[in-house]
């Protein structure tokens, strides 16, 4: 559906937004995790067709059996295209109903039955139907993101991009949300980007961990899980001797339970008698992939492309 190959930004800065990024995404949904600063936001702005890249490719498998360039013909693309951005920002005194009826009149929807009608079947939708006379200003985090989702669906997108929508959410909105975009995926690619590992667990059938520019891993969360099988153990240890712990083994994570650290190790064999084995979870992929670029001495580290084949 979208292909991307070798795409890279380098920032007037210095700062290299995106490293030679490849990555096949499939209708449905994918998952785009990392940390701050991975880069997620340029690649999702790229795609979008908001900023340029310095070197790569992006196609996207049109309606009509097509490929669009998403680099070159922009306007192609937005035709395409939801995008709901990190900072999406809203009219504070301007209705749900009356803003996106003005989005839809910018999207092109210039007859007004059709237009009425497309608003408040996205309403619907979006589970926004009771409060469309209230202000947005008075809507709360999740019912903001579900009127950004409303107006990334207007004109009917193949592809909808969602850029870090559930930080800042509570649970249950958070899962409101979620179920709203799971619905959207089955017809359309949508591409989440996401700092939260359990938006891509209970989601995404594909996704892609990336840092510093980096894909470092792409493909089904479960079979990444599955291949960590066996390596990961716990250990609830004494908070004095954590420090020693972290040097001498490779810790992906640390929890306190009960006011006592608990940790995961990643190690071919059982660390120590302490430790038990554990079922791995995408959180300890997500660690070991983050630790073992860490790890690795600038100079000996493989080209983005090999590193992700080695997935
Ligand atoms: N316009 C810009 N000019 C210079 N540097 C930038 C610009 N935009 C982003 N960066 C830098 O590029 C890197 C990647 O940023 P990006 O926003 O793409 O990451 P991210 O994964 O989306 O993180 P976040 O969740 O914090 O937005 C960061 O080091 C960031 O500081």
């Amino acid at each position: 559906m979208l292909t991307i190959r070798n795409l890279s930004k380098t920032y007037a800065n210095g700062v290299h937004a995106l490293n030679d990024v490849s990555l096949d995404i499939p209708r449905g949904m994918f998952g785009l995790l990392g940390p701050n600063g991975a880069g997620k936001s340029s690649l999702m702005r790229t795609l979008a067709t908001l900023q340029e890249a310095d070197s790569g490719s992006v196609t996207l498998q049109g309606a009509d059996g097509g490929t669009i360039d998403v680099l070159r013909d922009k306007d192609a693309v937005r035709r395409q295209l939801g995008y709901l951005p990190q900072d999406f920002g809203v009219y504070p005194k301007v209705s749900a109903e009356d803003l996106l009826e003005h989005f839809a009149v910018l999207k092109g929807l210039t007859a007004r039955k059709q237009r009425r009608e497309v608003v408040d079947g996205l309403l619907q939708q979006v589970n926004l139907w009771d409060a469309r006379k209230r202000k947005l200003g008075t809507f709360s985090g999740g019912m903001r993101q579900r009127f950004g989702i409303a107006q990334a669906l207007l004109g009917n997108p193949r592809l909808v991009i969602v850029d870090e929508p559930t930080a800042g959410l509570d649970p249950e909105e958070r899962n409101r949300f979620l179920n709203l975009l799971a619905e959207i995926g089955e017809n359309v690619a949508v591409i989440l980007s996401t700092h939260i590992v359990e938006d891509v667990t209970d989601l995404c059938p594909t996704m892609a961990i990336m840092n510093k520019g980096q894909v470092l891993l792409t493909g089904k969360p479960n079979d990444a899980i599955a291949a960590l099988a066996g390596q990961v153990w716990r250990k609830q240890v004494g908070k004095a001797e954590l420090a020693e712990y972290e040097s001498r083994h490779q810790v992906l994570s640390t929890r306190l339970i009960g006011g006592h650290p608990v940790i995961n190790v990643f190690s071919h064999e059982k660390p120590d008698a302490g430790f038990e084995q554990v079922a791995p979870g995408l959180e300890d992929v997500y660690f070991q992939r983050l630790r073992q670029q860490a790890r690795r001495p600038a100079a000996s580290q493989p080209t983005p492309a090999a590193e992700a084949e080695l997935a």
